[in-house]
């Protein structure tokens, strides 16, 4: 069993580390020779995942040609990024598509990206709440795996599972994909609240608000509700809204506390996808006549389009409604 995995950020190093932990043959594809080099060299990956150390038979490459005889491959790309990526590899492997995000200029999912890359190759998603560093340690995880081929789902699962990493099969691969996407959008609302003092209180009430604005949207996609309400969905949404070690909620905190999106954003090395998601979200909500004021407060904070305090004020000031 030779595993590829397609990106080396601490996603994509946690999966390698768990997939290696019990035997599977796993080749990681970094786009760093540095991260190829530590990897290789020290078995650590200081850049993304910095204080875990690798399993030695985690093998590093910066040659895509490297995935030619792998059978499996995972794609940690950002989103952004995962179109390039999945049109390099060979054709026919199944892939599962591990990044959270929706392309920005065409509004796809990730699934509706790697099947234009690659229309041979089958797809499965995997997504939940999964902090890479907490998985990479072996601490319990449940995912949802979402395939549309049943007995490929169920293959694929055995292969991944390990003994605290769980994944929960599901065929809604719009729901699982819908759920991450939105998710750190919402993320980046509930780090607000946190950076600009709103309180417990406002937090739970952007999750369950950001929660029906997640459903709303995603039955409008054909997404399936128990998706939305299960790990890949409001599983996840819980987790990144509840903590400083989302890069999502910790922009947000930062936005919060009066910081320009421009600052926050800049120069960074890791990925805060909400960022990326959210202007391309309030496209595609618009365009289904779903209304997320959530999400298009969240985008006039990242474009500096208005007052902190009048965003606020604007949200609550929203007509009274049944729930
Ligand atoms: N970190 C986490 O806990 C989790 C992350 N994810 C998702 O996994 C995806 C990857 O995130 P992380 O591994 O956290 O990334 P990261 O923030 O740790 O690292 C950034 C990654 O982007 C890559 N990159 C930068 N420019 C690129 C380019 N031009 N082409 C291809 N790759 C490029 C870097 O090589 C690196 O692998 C995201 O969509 C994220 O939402 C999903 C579940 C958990
Ligand atoms: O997707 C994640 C956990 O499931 C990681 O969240 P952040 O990208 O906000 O760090």
């Amino acid at each position: 069993m030779k595993a590829g995995v397609i990106g080396a950020g601490a996603w994509g190093t946690a999966l390698a580390q768990t997939l290696s932990s019990q035997g599977e043959d796993v080749c990681l594809w970094a786009l760093e020779p540095e991260v190829v080099e530590a990897v290789n060299r020290d078995h650590l990956n200081p850049l993304y995942l910095p204080g875990i150390p690798l399993n030695s038979s985690v093998r590093a490459t910066g040659d895509m040609a490297d995935m030619a005889d792998r059978d499996l491959l995972l794609i940690v790309s950002p989103a952004q990024h995962l179109r390039g990526v999945v049109a390099g590899l060979p054709a026919g492997v199944p892939l599962i598509l591990c990044s959270k995000g929706i392309e920005a200029g065409t509004t796809l999912l990730m699934s509706e990206v790697a099947q234009q890359a690659q229309p041979g190759s089958p797809i499965a998603v995997l997504s939940g709440p999964t902090f890479a560093h907490e998985v990479a340690k072996g601490l319990p995880t449940a995912i949802t795996l979402a395939c549309g081929d049943a007995e490929l789902g169920s293959r694929i699962a055995a292969r991944i599972a390990r003994p605290a990493f769980r994944p929960y099969l599901s065929d809604d691969i719009v729901g699982a994909e819908i759920g991450g996407a939105v998710k750190n959008v919402l993320a980046i609302a509930c780090g607000v609240a946190e950076g600009a003092g709103l309180g417990l209180n406002a937090r739970a009430s952007l999750i369950s608000r950001g929660f029906a604005e997640m459903t709303r949207f995603g039955l409008a996609r054909g997404a399936r509700a128990e998706t939305l309400s299960g790990l890949s969905g409001l599983g996840d949404l819980v987790l990144t809204c509840s903590s400083t070690n989302s890069r999502n909620f910790s922009l947000g905190k930062g936005l919060g506390e009066g910081r320009p999106a421009s600052e926050l954003l800049a120069n960074r090395r890791t990925v805060a996808e909400g960022a990326f998601t959210a202007p391309v979200l309030r496209e595609a909500a618009r365009a289904a006549m779903v209304e997320m004021p959530v999400v298009e407060a969240v985008c006039a904070l990242l474009e500096d389009a208005a007052p902190l305090g009048q965003v606020i004020d604007a949200l609550l000031a929203r007509p009274l409604r049944p729930e």
